[in-house]
C-alpha cells in the first residue's frame, strides 16, 4: 500500500557544515490493514521517517509509492486526495489542537478542510459516531482542550485522524505522554479501531515493551537505517544491535552502547558499537532477507 524506496534524508544547517543524515537509505513498506511497529532510540529518525512518509518534508533521496502511485514529485493539488489517506496520531496531543477551538470543532476540521467529504448534517451525525467510536462523551466534546485530559485529549486526536476513513495511520509514541493505565487503554484503542476500519497502522516507539505489545511486524532503527525487521525480532534477534537492546542487562538508553573503537566513515553503522564486527564491517552492508527476516549486517547469525 506505501512504500518507500532508498528514502534518505539529510538536514543541512545554514553554515552548512555538520550535516545530519537522519534517514539513510531506508526501504519500508506497509501492506493494506497491518501494523508495523518502528523502534529505536532517540534519535535514530523515526519521526522524519514518519514526516517523510506523511509527505511533510520532500526526501533528500529516494521514492514513496502508495497504491502503487509514485508520489515524490506529484504537485500539492494532486497530493491532496492522498493525504486524506495518511494521517497521524502525534505524540503530544495538546499541542496539534488549538486551544481556542472546542474539541468537536478540531475533530470537525477534516471535513472543513476537505469539504467535498461531508456537509452540514452529515457532519453532525459523523461527529456523534468518532466520538463514540473513541470513548467521549457527547458533553466532552463541547469543552476546550484545557479542560480534557491527557487521554481524553489523545482520543479526540485520533477522532480527528480517523474522521477521513485513512489507508494508514502513523501514530508517533501516542502514548509516551501518558501514565501507564491510559496508556493501555489507548493502545487498546487503536488496535480496535485498526480492526474496524481495517486501516495500516505505523506504531512509532522507543519503548521495548510497548512493541512487543502491539506484536505484528517489526523494524529495529539504528542510526538512521532500519537494521533488522521482520516477525519475531524481539524473541529471535538477529542484528547485533537488536540483541543488544533485548538483553535483560541493557539499561534501556543508547548511553549504554560501549563504543568498541572509533567511527570509520564508510563502515557499517553499527561498526563503533559491534563487539562481533569483523573486516567485512568496514563496507556498509545492503539490507538482505535472511529466512523471514531483513537483516542489514554481513555477519547475520540467527540466535
Ligand atoms: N528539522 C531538522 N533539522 C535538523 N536536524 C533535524 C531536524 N529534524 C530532525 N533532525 C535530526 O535528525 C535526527 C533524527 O531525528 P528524529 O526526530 O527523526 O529522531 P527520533 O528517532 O524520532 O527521536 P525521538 O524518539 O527523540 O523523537 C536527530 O539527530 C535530529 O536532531
Amino acid at each position: 500500500m506505501i512504500e518507500g524506496r532508498g528514502l534518505t534524508k539529510i538536514f543541512t544547517p545554514v553554515s552548512g557544515k555538520n550535516r545530519i543524515v537522519a534517514v539513510d537509505n531506508v526501504n519500508i513498506r506497509i501492506k493494506a490493514g497491518e501494523t508495523l511497529t518502528l523502534v529505536g532510540e532517540s534519535g535514530c529518525g523515526k519521526s522524519t521517517l514518519s514526516r517523510l512518509l506523511l509527505l511533510l518534508i520532500p526526501p533528500t533521496r529516494g521514492e514513496i509509492f502508495f497504491e502503487g502511485q509514485r508520489l515524490t514529485g506529484l504537485k500539492e493539488k494532486d497530493l491532496r486526495p492522498i493525504r486524506k489517506k495518511i494521517q497521524i496520531v502525534p505524540q503530544q496531543p495538546e499541542s496539534s489542537l488549538n486551544p481556542r477551538w472546542k474539541i468537536a470543532d478540531s475533530i470537525c476540521e477534516p471535513f472543513r478542510i476537505h469539504p467535498e467529504t461531508l456537509s452540514g448534517r452529515q457532519i453532525e451525525e459523523e461527529l456523534k459516531r468518532l466520538l463514540k467510536l473513541v470513548g467521549l462523551e457527547p458533553e466532552q466534546a463541547t469543552r476546550y482542550p484545557h479542560q480534557l485530559s491527557g487521554g481524553e485529549l489523545q482520543r479526540a486526536v485520533i477522532a480527528r485522524a480517523i474522521a477521513l476513513k485513512p489507508a494508514l495511520l502513523i501514530c508517533d509514541e501516542p502514548t509516551s505522554m501518558l501514565d501507564v493505565s491510559t496508556q493501555a487503554s489507548i493502545v487498546h484503542l487503536l488496535k480496535t479501531l485498526q480492526q474496524n476500519l481495517g486501516c495500516a497502522l505505523l506504531f512509532i516507539t522507543h519503548d521495548q515493551g510497548l512493541a512487543r505489545v502491539i506484536g505484528d511486524r517489526t523494524a529495529v532503527m539504528f542510526a538512521g537505517q532500519i537494521v533488522e525487521e521482520g516477525y519475531g525480532v524481539f524473541d529471535r534477534p538477529y542484528h547485533p544491535f537488536t540483541r543488544k537492546i533485548t538483553s535483560p542487562y541493557y539499561s534501556g538508553s543508547l548511553s549504554a552502547l560501549e563504543p568498541q573503537g572509533t567511527k570509520v566513515p564508510g563502515s557499517c553503522v553499527y561498526y563503533q558499537f559491534c563487539p562481533e564486527r569483523t573486516e567485512k564491517c568496514l563496507h556498509r552492508p545492503e539490507i538482505r532477507e535472511y529466512k523471514d527476516r531483513r537483516v542489514c549486517c554481513h555477519n547475520v547469525s540467527p540466535s
